[in-house]
């Protein structure tokens, strides 16, 4: 499906689409939905019963003016709704917790899987978008696969009970019922229509709504700086009165929707009484049975009515299906290996790298690399550099394998990327991003952040110390348990950029992917860094290390000069070790650099 898909284009979900689709996720939780049904029905037997005692009371104690005959009618009736009451609250708390537990099942899954998705397919979306799909998308699924469901079922056991009751007490105003039947589906029917419409309407206004605010928040200080308030404000008034009409279009609709129903039950219950006068009169229904038949009648109002507007309901949480069902079917950028290359695999001997006419396309663009070919020895510090956009962050992410290439391949130690379990590729493979990403968490969260044990404060401070990080960290009064803040931004540029090198440093891994780490940091902490990475590469690690300052590359062991997706130069520098390389590929045809 296509990504920038607008919630518009997307076609709505039917009810058994959606359900066929979302029901495993009920499972275990089926015996409290069986549990909360049962419930529901016994508390409508319960309240059928206590109408037939509310008949007899009529026609006993009432009718004979005799107080000994409703004692014991009395008695039973409030047991029995006190049963009822019970019994609803079972129903509901059963409901309830199904319901929550498929909705908590559902975010988690949805959440997996966005983070199973290139990271750019996010970053193409509109961030409200996306969080508005995961928070209340999911609620409305949920009430198609269970809490609607079980209202559903509740519903036409309670028109089938009642009806029956009410039958039993006189069949002739039964069928004047039952004739008013289609009149108040046809009504819904209208509505399901108009409500569909409108409802998408206010979905999208929302999602606008929220990606606008996500925009200019996000943005605050570009925003403040560049004197760009009344321009965002105007922006957000015209998404938020979108909103707003979406919404009272909404409301005018559904506050029809009260009257026109109850004008029907009004009729209704009127043709009731009129005929049931006449069948007393006649000596065919008593003046209990009368109140016990409008009883059941009210009784039967609200399923009836639920019933008909399931439609409606479907129509308008069908439509939040399609949005969520849409981010799920999104296929990851990379998969798993089918078969688990299960040969031993020595990273520290052998983490060289071989990358094998690689091209990478991007739709109505230019490649972003295009028939690169390379080798990269174990034990190298390897240096790429090369104007902007040259394709260099490219490569990197290839190599963590945030997408695979469009044609070529890349080997680690002989062995293609595609072949090894993401868990494993990415415990060998460390990458430090250009942006220096936080998390709302203390220092020492984010340093040791997916670092799968704690290392201890020791490592932390070696590795700030190698980084450069540990100079402010002193400095902070409390140190690792200071908080950085959304997105770090209590620490400025370049200590944010310190602390995530310091995370990648900690990593243990054989290959060190660095995009532009130097970045932000001062000549004598970019040297010393470069120091580190040397000793890391004569222990054996590869480290590949993206830089814009060619003073750096007399460091390296290897440069290599990307431009315009393709490898203009390769450097061995002279005193680059001498680690034999395996022949793990032949001379690729027509790669542009010699291997
Ligand atoms: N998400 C994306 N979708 C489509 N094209 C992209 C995307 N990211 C980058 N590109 C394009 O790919 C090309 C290579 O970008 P890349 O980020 O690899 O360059 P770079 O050499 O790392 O640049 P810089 O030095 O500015 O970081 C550029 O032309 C860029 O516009």
């Amino acid at each position: 499906m296509a990504s920038d898909e607008s919630p518009e284009e997307l076609p709505r979900l039917s009810w058994p689409q959606v359900f066929r689709r979302f029901w495993p996720l009920t499972e275990g939780r089926r015996l409290a939905m069986a549990g909360a049904l049962l419930a529901f029905t016994l508390a409508v037997v319960a309240d059928a019963i206590g109408i037939e005692l509310l008949a007899d009371l009529i026609d006993g104690a009432v009718e004979d003016a005799d107080l000994e005959q409703f004692w014991g009618p009395a008695g039973i009736w409030a047991g029995v709704t006190l049963v009822a009451a019970v019994l609803t609250y079972l129903g509901s708390v059963l409901t309830a917790s199904a319901a929550e537990r498929f909705s908590r099942r559902l975010r988690a899954q949805t959440h997996d899987h966005l983070l199973t998705l290139a990271p750019e397919e996010l970053d193409r979306r509109a961030l409200g978008d996306v969080l508005s799909r995961v928070v209340d998308d999911t609620e409305d699924v949920e009430h198609l696969t269970v809490t609607g469901v079980i209202d559903a079922a509740g519903s036409v056991i309670a028109v089938v009970i009642f009806g029956v009751a009410a039958w039993r007490q006189s069949w002739m105003l039964a069928l004047v019922v039952l004739a008013a039947a289609p009149v108040v589906w046809l009504l819904n029917g209208w509505l399901t229509g108009r409500t569909h419409r409108l409802s998408m309407s206010t979905r999208v206004a929302h999602g606008e709504l929220t990606s606008a605010l996500e925009q200019s928040l996000t943005n605050s200080a570009l925003v403040q700086a560049y004197n760009a308030r009344p321009a965002e404000r105007r922006r957000l008034a015209t998404v938020s009165g979108r909103l707003m009409t979406a919404r009272l279009r909404q409301t005018r609709l559904a506050s029809v929707q009260g009257p026109l129903t109850e004008l029907v039950e009004t009729a209704g219950l009127l043709a009731v009484i009129g005929i049931g006068v006449v069948d007393i009169a006649t000596g065919d229904l008593t003046v209990g049975g009368l109140l016990a038949f409008t009883a059941y009648l009210t009784f039967l109002y609200p399923p009836i009515t639920a019933l008909g507007q399931l439609g409606l309901t479907a129509s308008q949480f069908g439509t939040s299906a399609a949005r969520l069902v849409e981010l799920l079917e999104l296929r990851p950028a990379v998969l798993e290996p089918p078969v688990v290359d299960l040969r031993p695999y020595d990273p520290l001997q052998r983490a060289d790298l071989v990358i094998q006419g690689v091209t990478v396309c991007s739709p109505g663009r230019p490649n972003r690399l295009s028939n690169v070919s390379l080798r990269i020895r174990p034990g190298a510090l390897v240096m790429v550099t090369g104007p902007s956009g040259a394709g260099k962050s490219t490569l990197m992410e290839l190599l963590v394998r945030f997408r695979d290439p469009d044609h070529g391949r890349v080997l680690l130690a002989g062995r293609d990327l595609r072949d090894y379990p993401l868990h494993e590729l990415r415990r060998q493979v460390t990458w430090l991003p250009q942006e220096p990403f936080m998390f709302d968490e203390t220092l020492r969260e984010n340093i040791t952040y997916g670092t799968p044990e704690d290392p201890g404060t020791g490592a932390i401070t070696l590795a700030a110390q190698d980084s450069g990080a540990a100079e402010f960290l002193e400095r902070l009064p409390n140190g690792l348990a200071t908080q950085v803040g959304q997105r770090g931004r209590a620490l400025s540029g370049g200590q944010r950029q310190r602390v995530a090198l310091t995370r990648a440093l900690l990593r243990q891994g054989s290959v060190l992917v660095l995009d532009e780490p130097t970045t932000g940091l001062d000549p004598r902490t970019a040297q010393n860094l470069i120091g580190t990475l040397r000793e890391l590469a004569d222990e054996g690690r590869t480290v590949l290390l993206v830089t814009h300052d060619l003073a750096l590359t007399r460091h390296a062991d290897q440069v290599i000069e990307l431009s315009g997706g393709r490898v203009r130069r390769t450097t061995l520098l002279p005193d680059s070790p001498t680690v034999p390389i395996p022949q793990l590929v032949q001379p690729v045809p027509g790669g542009n650099a010699s291997l």
